[in-house]
């Protein structure tokens, strides 16, 4: 963890129409948060530190960094829970607003798998928050105050590149799992994700990503959170008190030509083949979800979330958490959290041997896409989605002490960029890794597949591009 004073002093008040950080749009308060870390003499380093989890216009920006929380490997739902939980307790806190996001806050994003599961929660010197048309912002730390918001950059043309699992090979590790499945295999759903890596032309500012998502998809859930930046449908988990919700999403169709909506979405509900892919994820978030509810409610059948690039088989399901776990802190939503993940929607089922098969067939670090990613607060309360739809912004070398002569993406079957390389990109420009993935299941077509994670791929690859 980073170095922090012994006790941290966190101050909310509310924000008045009037005030000049009353803009209707709360992204539009970011400021630009590249950091430069590292000194002069040895390798510097550029991070985009912005701070996002915005829905609807609501929700909440943040900026800065109090502290940080790196962990990684298997227990590090556990381990960022116990630091979040000590690091609250040295808080001195005044707070006149008292609502779920209020006071102490922090931003996590968590490794999809338990290997190298590289976690990171931050907690930020500023968050502007809103939630049922009520204003606020929150300081943390001494010197906190609010940064001018300077125009946003624009990232130029943008170059693609091969990533890790290109989508030739994602053909392929889709086929084989299809094979398995309809041979002895005893899994019934594996869902397989293949990346892309994008150049841009000039430093990608998070902020360019994060406006043109929330403009285009403003029924997801914008997020952005040490470099990982998208606009997620799917909600894992939100607490608040103890009430506990979900969207569960599985099941997908997209705009095929001359294909009209309503045709499509009355067709993805009488697909046998997706109805079933939805069920697996419904039911792996309830069993792992119901020891922890004495209530859980949970629609007789999906509806159909309609989003500008796919439209999914979508269930709302909601709970009260019991007693026993709504006092005692060993359920807190960190760790709650850690019990549904992976659900069935970005695993399989059964989820341990999806997982394993996950690795074998990938044979690529997901990073953190399709973990939990969301925000969490002092009394516990907070929000996680599962990071889809989304791009890691490769941290930025601005000083290129030595011509590599690298093209701009490792090709096809080149080592992956290490966390903290540039990953090869022009001097000025950016690297980013955007991930798409599917369900599959013994009756899937992998050109299908393919052609589904393609669609996937849209709204952050024409945010890239800045599509209007
Ligand atoms: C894995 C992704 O999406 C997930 C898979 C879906 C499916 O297979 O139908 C639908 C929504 C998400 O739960 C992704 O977007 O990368």
């Amino acid at each position: 963890m980073a170095t922090t004073p012994r006790v941290l002093t966190v101050r909310t008040r509310e924000i008045r129409s009037g005030d000049p950080l009353y803009d209707p749009n709360l992204l539009e308060l970011l400021p630009d948060s590249r950091q430069v870390e590292g000194d002069s003499a040895a390798p510097v380093q550029i991070r985009d530190a912005s701070l996002s989890w915005v829905c609807h216009g609501e929700g909440l920006v943040g900026w800065g960094e109090v502290a940080r929380i790196d962990t990684a490997g298997p227990d590090r739902f556990t381990d960022t829970d116990d630091q979040w939980q000590r690091l609250c307790t040295r808080m001195e806190v005044d707070d006149t607003v008292r609502l779920p996001g209020t006071g102490p806050v922090a931003f996590a994003s968590i490794a999809f798998d338990d290997q190298p599961g590289r976690s990171a929660l931050v907690v930020p010197e500023v968050v502007i928050g809103q939630r049922g048309g009520v204003r606020w912002i929150t300081t943390i730390g001494e010197a906190a105050e609010p940064k001018p918001v300077t125009p946003v950059r624009r990232p130029g043309p943008v170059r693609y590149s091969d990533g890790r699992l290109p989508a030739t090979s994602y053909r392929a590790a889709v086929a084989e799992a299809v094979r398995r499945m309809r041979g002895p295999e005893r899994i019934s759903k594996v869902v397989l994700a293949h990346d892309l890596l994008a150049t841009t032309s000039e430093p990608l500012d998070a902020r360019f990503l994060l406006h043109n998502l929330a403009e285009r998809y403003p029924s997801c859930w914008t997020f952005a959170v040490d470099g990982l930046v998208g606009a997620t449908p799917e909600l894992l988990l939100e607490r608040n008190g103890d009430r506990v919700q979900s969207r569960v999403l599985a099941g997908t169709s997209w705009p095929r030509d001359g294909a009209d909506d309503d045709h499509l979405a009355k067709e993805l509900l009488d697909s046998p083949k997706n109805l079933g892919e939805h069920a697996y994820a419904v039911k792996s978030l309830a069993e792992t979800l119901r020891p922890y509810c004495d209530e859980l409610s949970i629609p007789e059948r999906p509806d159909v979330l309609r989003l500008r690039n796919v439209m999914h088989l979508a269930s709302d399901v909601s709970g009260r958490l019991n007693e026993h776990c709504a006092r005692n802190g060993r359920a807190s939503l960190l760790r709650i959290v850690s019990a549904v993940h992976p659900t069935a929607a970005v695993g399989g089922a059964p989820t341990a041997d999806a997982v394993r098969l996950i690795d074998e067939l990938e044979d690529m670090d997901r990073e953190r896409y399709a973990g939990p990613v969301g925000w969490v607060d002092g009394d516990g309360n907070g929000e996680f989605g599962i990071a889809l739809r989304c791009a890691q912004i490769q941290p930025q070398a601005p000083v290129r002490r030595q011509a590599t002569g690298a093209t701009a993406a490792g090709a096809s079957g080149a080592a992956e960029p290490p966390r903290g390389d540039s990953g090869g990109g022009s001097p000025e420009g950016s690297t980013v890794r955007l991930f798409a993935g599917c369900g599959i299941v013994a009756d899937s077509d992998p050109d299908e597949e393919v052609a589904e994670a393609q669609a996937k791929l849209l709204p952050i690859r024409e945010a890239l591009e800045g599509v209007q």
